[in-house]
C-alpha cells in the first residue's frame, strides 16, 4: 500500500456563498471581485426588484377590486369555471431586475420571489404566483443564470395543510422545462414548523380570498418533524425525480432529531443555508455553532457532491453597501470598506466573523478514511457486480483488492489459528509425511499464498502449499512468485477447483525412489470467492466443487460460513439513477448493484423515537437530550437481518441422482421473509444488502454496519449491494416492511428475486395506539443465532395490531443477468 500521510489531507473544500434578502447591486466583475477578496466564493442575487413586487401588487388590486365575490357554479365547483378571467403579468421592463447578463452572471445563484404563494388555495393568486416564477425563471435563463434558490412551498392556509404543494411541484415541473440549463434548488426548512411560516408584508398568501380558505378550528398547529420531507417528497415525484432539481436545506437554531437529518442527508441537499441566528455565540462574543450543527455539516460534506454553504443574514460583504444608484444600481464599493471608530478601536476587528467561523470549521474537517480515500468516485455509484468465476479478472482489479489493510490480515490470523489448533490438537494430517496441507483455491496473483507460508513459518507448523487458479494469466503471476518469492515452495495448478482431484503426493510406504503418485485430501482450504451479498459471485457452487478433496475428518474450510444479510433503505440518487439506466436497459430495475452507499436513509432502525416525538414540538431536538443510547451526531444504527447463510466443508450435499446428467445446485437455493419495523414515515426505494463470514474461531470479516467496525473495521475490498425496486413505496410511520427473497438456481445460474411488501398498523379494538417497539436487542442475528431464528421473529412481531397492506412491489428478478456456474 502507498504511504499515507493524514495531515496532507485536507478534507473536503467549503464553497461558501453570501445572501442578503434585498440585495439591491447588479452585479457586475468588479462586484464579484469584491466578493472574492472578501473570501467568499459566491454570492445570490434576487432576479426581480422591489418596484416588480409593488407593480404586482397593484395589478392584483385593482383586479380584485373590480371583481365579484366567487361563487359556486350550477355544477357546483368554484375554482374552475367561475372567475377564471386571468390577471396576466405584463413582461418584466428594465425597473423589474437589476440581473442583467455579464461574466459575472455564472457565479450568482439567483433567487426567485419569495412573496409569491404557488400553493395558495386561491387560484387566482395561486395563478398569479405562477406568472411571476416563471417570468423570473425564464429572465434567469436568459442571463445565463445557473442556479436558483426557489423559496419552498407554503404548507398551511388556515386550516388547509399541504394541499397545494402538488400545484407547486407542477410549476416546478414547468420551470424545469423554461429553464434547461438551470439546476433548480428547492428552499426546504428541516421541519414543517407552522410557526415559523409567517407572512411579511407584501406577501400575496393573505390576499386570498375568504371564500377559497377553510375555516381555522382553532387547534394549535404541530410541528410536524417530516412534513418539510414530505412537500419535497411530492414536488420530486412530480417532477420524476429530476436530474436538475436540488434541495436547499436552511438550518435552523435547533436541531431537529436524527432521523429527520439523516432523511435530509440521504436526500440531493446541493445548497446548506445558515442564518445568523444560526449562531451561539461563543465567550469572547464570537459567533460559533453547536456540536450538533458542527456534525451535520461534516457529514453533508463528506458526501459525492458536497453542498455549498450560504450564510444568510450576517451583514454586508465587506465594501459592498446596498446604495441604490437610481441610473445604474452600480454597488457602491466604497464607504463601508472603513470600520467604524469602535471597530477600529479593537485590535483584531473581522467584518466577517461567521464566514471566519466556516472557514475555520472547514479547516478542522478530519482527514478522510481509509474507505472514503479508496471510494473516491465511487460515493453512490452502481456498479455491476463482478463475475470472477466466468469472466477472467484484470491485473489492476487483483491490485485494487491487494490494497485491503485488514482482509490480508484476517486471513493470515485465522490460517495462523488454525494451523496451530491442527498442531496443538494433534490432528492427523493428509500428508504422508505429516505436514499439513494447505490449499488457497482461486489464488489470484497469490496474497493469501503469501499470508499462508508466513502464518505457517510464525505458528512453527510445517505445510505443503498448493495454489489452485483458472485464469491464465494470473496463473503466470503465480509461477512468477513461485520462482522469486516463495522460493518454489508452492505447487501451482492451474485448472477450475471443481475439476482439481486434489494434491498428489508420493506413497511413503512405496519403497521405490520414483514410487507411485496418488492424490489425497487437502487439511485447510483458503479460498476468497465472496461477493457483496456473501455467496453472489458463487462462492458456495465454486466450493461444492472441492467439498470431496478437503480432509473428510479435520477438514478446515477457511472461510468456515458466510451470511447475506440486508435492510430496506430510501435511496433517491440510486433511484434517479437505475430510472435513467432503465431508458437504455430494461433489466436496469432487477440488476443488483454494487455501490459504495452514502446518500441513503435506513427506513427500520435499532433505536426508537422517544414517546411522541413525531408530533411533539417540544421533543424536538433529540440533540440537546441526547438519551443513553443515542449519540447527539451519529445517525440511528439500522435494523439489519439476516438472510441465509453457508457452511464450509458442507458435510450434507444430498448425492447426485444417477438420472440426471447435471449436478443438481438445488441444495444451494435460499428463501427468506423478514419483517423491519418502519419508525418514521418515508419511501423505500430498495434494499441494502451486507454480508458477514466467519473466517476462523474468533476471526470474522464485516461489510454489515451494526457489526463491522467490531469485526473488521477499514475493510476497504467490497462495498455493499444494492436491490433496486422499479417504483418507490411510500412507508407510513410505524409500519412495517417485508421483504421476500429468493436466492434461486436452474443448475446452469444462479439468480436473486425480491419483492417488498408495506403494512400499516392499525390498533385493534382492545389498543389504541401503536406503540413502537425496539429492536435494539433483536440486533443482526449471526449465523449461530439463526438456528434460533423463530424466537427472532416472535420478538419482532407486535400484538394488538392488524396489519394492512398499503403497498407492495413487482417481484423483481435477476434471472436475465444471473450468474453463470
Ligand atoms: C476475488 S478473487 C480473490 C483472489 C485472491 N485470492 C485474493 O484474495 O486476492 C477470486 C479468484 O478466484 C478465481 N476463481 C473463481 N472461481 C474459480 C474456480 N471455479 N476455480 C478456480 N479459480 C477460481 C478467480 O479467477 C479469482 O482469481
Amino acid at each position: 500500500m502507498e504511504s499515507y500521510n493524514p495531515s496532507e489531507d485536507t478534507g473536503p473544500a467549503f464553497c461558501i456563498g453570501h445572501h442578503e434578502h434585498n440585495r439591491l447591486v447588479t452585479v457586475t466583475p468588479r462586484v464579484i471581485q469584491n466578493v472574492h477578496e472578501s473570501n467568499y466564493d459566491m454570492m445570490t442575487v434576487p432576479i426581480t426588484t422591489s418596484y416588480f413586487h409593488s407593480r404586482v401588487l397593484g395589478l392584483l388590486s385593482s383586479y380584485l377590486a373590480n371583481l365579484q365575490s366567487p361563487t359556486y357554479d350550477v355544477v357546483g365547483t368554484m375554482a374552475t369555471t367561475q372567475n377564471t378571467r386571468p390577471v396576466v403579468v405584463p413582461p418584466l421592463s428594465k425597473a423589474d431586475s437589476y440581473l442583467t447578463p455579464n461574466d459575472a452572471t455564472s457565479q450568482l445563484v439567483g433567487v426567485t420571489s419569495s412573496w409569491i404563494d404557488l400553493c395558495s388555495p386561491d387560484p387566482l393568486i395561486a395563478d398569479l404566483s405562477r406568472q411571476v416564477l416563471m417570468l423570473e425563471v425564464a429572465y434567469a435563463a436568459f442571463c445565463g443564470i445557473g442556479y436558483l434558490l426557489i423559496p419552498g412551498p407554503k404548507l398551511h392556509h388556515g386550516a388547509l395543510h399541504s394541499e397545494g404543494v402538488i400545484y407547486y411541484a407542477r410549476a416546478i415541473q414547468d420551470a424545469l422545462n423554461l429553464g434547461p440549463y438551470i439546476q433548480f434548488h428547492i428552499w426546504q426548512q428541516m421541519v414543517d414548523n407552522p410557526e415559523l411560516e409567517i407572512d411579511t408584508m407584501g406577501d400575496l398568501a393573505p390576499l386570498a380570498r375568504a371564500e377559497y380558505l377553510q375555516p381555522d378550528e382553532g387547534a394549535p398547529p404541530k410541528v410536524d418533524p417530516f412534513g418539510s420531507w414530505d412537500a419535497w417528497d411530492s414536488i420530486r415525484k412530480t417532477c420524476k425525480y429530476h436530474t436538475r432539481l436540488f434541495v436547499a436545506l436552511s438550518l435552523p437554531k435547533q436541531l431537529p432529531s436524527l432521523f429527520v437529518q439523516s432523511r435530509w442527508h440521504s436526500e440531493p441537499v446541493r445548497l446548506l443555508t445558515i442564518d445568523g441566528s444560526t449562531f451561539l455565540k461563543n465567550q469572547k462574543g464570537y459567533p460559533v455553532l453547536s456540536k450538533s450543527h458542527q456534525g451535520l455539516i461534516a457529514k453533508m460534506m463528506r458526501l459525492r457532491t458536497a453542498p455549498w454553504i450560504i450564510l444568510c443574514g450576517v451583514g454586508p460583504i465587506p465594501g459592498l453597501e446596498n446604495i441604490e444608484d437610481p441610473d445604474t444600481h452600480q454597488a457602491s464599493l466604497s464607504g463601508s470598506d472603513y470600520p467604524s471608530l469602535s471597530q477600529a478601536g479593537k485590535k483584531h476587528y473581522d467584518p466577517t466573523p461567521h464566514l471566519s467561523y466556516i472557514r475555520n470549521l472547514q479547516q478542522r474537517q478530519p482527514p478522510r478514511t481509509a474507505i472514503e480515500r479508496f471510494g473516491v468516485g465511487y460515493q453512490d455509484y452502481l456498479q455491476a457486480p463482478l463475475q470472477p468465476l466466468t469472466v477472467n479478472l484484470e491485473s489492476i482489479t487483483y491490485e485494487v483488492f491487494e490494497k485491503d489493510p485488514i482482509k490480508y490480515e484476517w486471513y493470515e490470523k485465522a490460517i495462523y489459528k488454525a494451523l496451530r489448533d491442527w498442531a496443538d490438537q494433534k490432528k492427523a494430517t493428509s500428508h504422508p509425511d505429516g505436514k499439513v496441507i494447505v490449499a488457497v483455491v482461486g489464488a489470484g496473483r497469490g496474497p493469501l499464498v503469501t499470508r499462508a507460508l508466513k502464518a505457517s513459518a510464525d505458528a512453527g507448523v510445517d505445510i505443503d502449499m498448493w495454489a489452485v487458479e483458472k485464469n491464465q494469466n494470473a496463473f503466470v503471476l503465480l509461477q512468477r512468485h513461485n520462482d522469486t518469492i516463495w522460493d518454489g515452495k508452492v505447487t501451482l495448478v492451474q485448472s477450475d477447483m471443481r475439476s482439481w482431484k486434489g494434491p498428489l503426493v508420493r506413497q511413503q510406504e512405496d519403497s521405490e525412489p520414483q514410487g507411485s503418485m496418488c492424490h489425497t485430501h487437502v487439511d485447510i482450504i483458503v479460498s476468497e470467492l465472496l461477493g457483496s451479498f456473501a455467496d453472489n459471485e458463487l462462492s458456495p457452487e465454486c466450493l461444492d466443487g472441492v467439498n470431496d478433496v478437503i480432509n473428510p475428518v479435520h477438514g478446515i474450510s477457511i472461510p468456515a460460513s458466510y451470511s447475506a444479510h440486508f435492510t430496506p433503505v430510501s435511496a433517491p440518487k440510486l433511484h434517479a439513477d437505475v430510472v435513467h439506466q432503465t431508458v437504455s436497459n430494461p433489466a436496469a430495475p432487477e440488476t443488483p448493484y454494487v455501490v459504495m452507499l452514502h446518500a441513503i436513509d435506513f427506513l427500520s432502525t435499532m433505536d426508537t423515537p422517544a414517546a411522541g416525538e413525531s408530533s411533539n414540538p417540544n421533543n424536538r431536538d433529540r440533540a440537546s437530550t441526547p438519551s443513553a443510547s443515542f449519540s447527539t451526531t451519529e445517525f440511528p444504527t439500522p435494523f439489519v437481518q439476516t438472510a441465509w447463510s453457508f457452511s464450509h466443508p458442507n458435510r450434507h450435499i444430498p448425492p447426485q441422482s444417477p438420472m440426471q446428467s447435471t449436478i443438481s445446485n438445488a441444495h444451494n437455493v435460499r428463501q427468506t421473509r423478514l419483517t423491519f419495523p418502519s419508525q418514521n414515515r418515508g419511501v423505500c426505494h430498495g434494499l441494502a444488502g451486507y454480508f458477514e463470514t466467519v473466517l476462523y474461531g474468533d476471526v470474522e470479516l464485516s461489510t454489515n454496519p451494526v457489526t463491522m467496525d467490531a469485526k473488521s473495521a477499514s475493510m476497504i475490498s467490497w462495498f455493499p449491494i444494492y436491490f433496486p425496486l422499479k417504483t418507490p413505496l411510500s412507508v407510513p410511520e410505524n409500519g412495517e416492511i417485508v421483504a421476500t427473497m429468493y436466492r434461486q438456481t436452474d443448475d446452469r445460474k444462479v439468480w436473486y428475486e425480491w419483492m417488498v411488501e408495506v403494512y400499516a398498523l392499525e390498533p385493534t379494538p382492545a389498543s389504541t395506539k401503536p406503540t413502537p417497539v425496539s429492536y435494539a436487542r433483536v440486533g443482526s442475528p449471526s449465523v449461530e443465532s439463526l438456528k434460533s431464528k423463530e424466537s427472532v421473529t416472535k420478538q419482532t412481531l407486535r400484538t394488538g395490531y392488524r396489519r394492512v397492506r398499503v403497498g407492495m412491489s413487482d417481484l423483481h428478478s435477476s434471472i436475465k443477468d444471473g450468474c453463470l456456474m
